[in-house]
């Protein structure tokens, strides 16, 4: 099912997440090798002569627990290519470990290419090639490259079953399998060779929850000099609000090199944070006359936030509509800017942005509420982002995003969140994310989940009575979590 056509980057997010939910490594090192056993026997058949080749990474020791599997109908023998005390990761030594008390699996260390090149496999029904997988650096090297060399000569002969990846793969040395048996999901870098899908126990929500090795991904740095990483404009503020747009820069702050706040010159003056860059605008509230202006600073700029605390005034409004028309910089627009574009939701065309509304602002720009199941919200939300060709936030619950292609929900936050301001923050950590050159899809998703994060950490802290800037000056211990995961 091309649903399931993963890229590789997806895998090492998805196997953070996987850690994340408490699945481990040997769970996942288990149903792989028990799977390429299931798969032998049912294609190639049982009461074989089956020889394991393995390496001394973990696709060796799927290899390992493969031969264990397998050793019950069948007569199996292990060749171990490399030295034993190689064996590098805490499962696949475990698994050796159970090999070398079985009697009925004969085991054979080749220990370098000396070893291999007697060796004589015609008496084999199958051959299994667990000598290298995903953890491939270059082309093989000995005494690995004689194994494959020693199995390549018995192809078309023998069958041979490779695990994960023929192994040596990507190069031109590499096992000529009759197929592989490749885990999970199929990537869309592997093309050349035949392969068996088998699942190995990740659950659905890997492909829709958004979890730390999402935020892995979103936070990596991007240079060394100050603006490298990110710049940001966020615009709000009004006569009636002020800490709106700053909480929003605030908690950006922790993540970009540089945060620019422009805010009516009102409301400005009650700021005084020397992090925030304050571009402040003559008199109360933002109106037409401000977006030239406004714009030659998003110039700079590498994402944009705009709405929070900005007001409802009917010269806001049409400032906010002026604004979206003309701005080409990725935006995340929020608040009292949805309700403005919900009168026009037009002007969004062939811009990058991400709206992040709650599900009553979602019915002022949609007509419609969000209701019924996760999947029902969801596919709503999927719905509206594919009509407006751009990324939704729906603040609940569940977090939803999607960008109409595909859809994620984020689960962390908690009660206390309810308190005035949140959304705020998390509008400045979605641009913040952007500004990092994001795609929205991504920075939508990484943004709820470290906002929700950061408010599970005060909570730990503080009970459930806190303040949005109680969230806000925790991300950058939410950051540090999730980098050091
Ligand atoms: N979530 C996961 O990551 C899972 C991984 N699994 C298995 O783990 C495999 C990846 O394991 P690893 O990351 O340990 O990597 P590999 O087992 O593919 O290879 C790593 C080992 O090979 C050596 N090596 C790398 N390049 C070489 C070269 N060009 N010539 C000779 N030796 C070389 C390394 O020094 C290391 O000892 C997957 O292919 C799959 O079979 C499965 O257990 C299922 C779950
Ligand atoms: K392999």
């Amino acid at each position: 099912m091309g649903w399931w056509l993963m890229r590789i980057e997806d895998v090492y997010i998805w196997d953070i997440n996987a850690k994340w939910l408490g699945i481990t490594p040997y769970q996942l090192m288990e149903n792989a090798g028990a799977g390429v056993a299931k798969i032998i026997e049912e294609r190639v058949g049982e009461g074989l002569k089956i020889a394991v080749f393995s390496g001394t990474g973990n696709n060796g020791g799927d290899g390992f627990v493969a031969a264990r599997h397998l050793s019950f109908e069948n007569n199996v023998t292990l060749f171990l290519v490399g030295d034993e005390a190689k064996i590098g990761s805490e499962e696949a030594r475990h698994n050796w470990e159970i090999l070398r008390k079985l009697d009925f699996v004969k085991i054979i260390v080749l220990k370098d290419s000396t070893y291999i090149k007697p060796l004589d496999l015609s008496g084999f029904d199958v051959i299994v090639d667990a000598l290298l997988g995903a953890g491939t650096r270059g082309e093989p090297r000995e005494p690995i490259r004689s194994a494959i060399e020693k199995i390549n000569k018995y192809a078309g002969r023998v069958k041979i079953v490779s695990v994960d990846l023929p192994s040596g793969y990507p190069s031109d040395v590499r096992v000529k399998c009759d197929f592989a048996v490749t885990f999970q999901w199929d990537k869309e870098e592997y093309g050349g060779f035949e392969r068996v899908i088998s699942k190995i126990g990740y659950p659905k929500e890997l492909y829709r929850l958004v979890g730390p090795g999402d935020a892995k991904f979103a936070l990596q740095k991007k240079g060394e000099h100050k603006g490298q990483n990110g710049k940001l404009l966020i615009i709000g503020g009004s006569e009636e609000y002020f800490g709106a747009p700053y909480l929003a820069a605030k908690a950006a702050s922790y993540i970009v090199d540089l945060v620019y706040l422009a805010m009516p010159e009102y409301s400005a003056r009650r700021i005084n944070d020397p992090n925030i860059i304050l571009r402040p605008f003559e008199g109360k509230n933002f109106t037409k006359e401000d977006v030239e202006d406004v714009l030659s600073i998003a110039d700079g700029v590498d994402a944009v936030v705009l709405g929070p605390g900005i007001g409802e005034k009917a010269e806001t409004k049409d400032f906010v509509i002026e604004f979206v028309r003309w701005c080409e910089k990725p935006m995340v627009i929020d608040a009292d800017a949805l309700k403005a574009i919900a009168e026009d939701l037009d002007v969004l065309k062939g811009k990058e942005f991400v709206l992040t509304p709650h599900p009553g602002e979602f019915k002022i720009l949609f007509g419609k509420k969000p209701e019924g199941s996760l999947e029902e919200k969801a596919e709503l939300v999927m719905k509206k982002a594919q009509d407006i060709n751009g990324t939704i936030l729906l603040k609940g619950r569940h977090d939803i995003i999607s960008n109409g292609i595909a859809w994620k929900y984020n689960k962390t936050g908690n009660n206390g969140m309810t308190t005035g301001g949140t959304g705020d923050v998390l509008s400045g950590l979605v641009g913040a994310l952007l500004a990092l050159e994001n795609k929205p899809l991504r920075a939508a998703s990484v943004g709820a989940f470290l906002n929700g994060l950061a408010g599970d950490m005060v909570k730990e802290e503080m009970g459930e009575n806190f303040t949005a800037l109680d969230v806000a000056e925790k991300v950058s211990y939410a950051v540090k979590w999730i980098l050091e995961f």
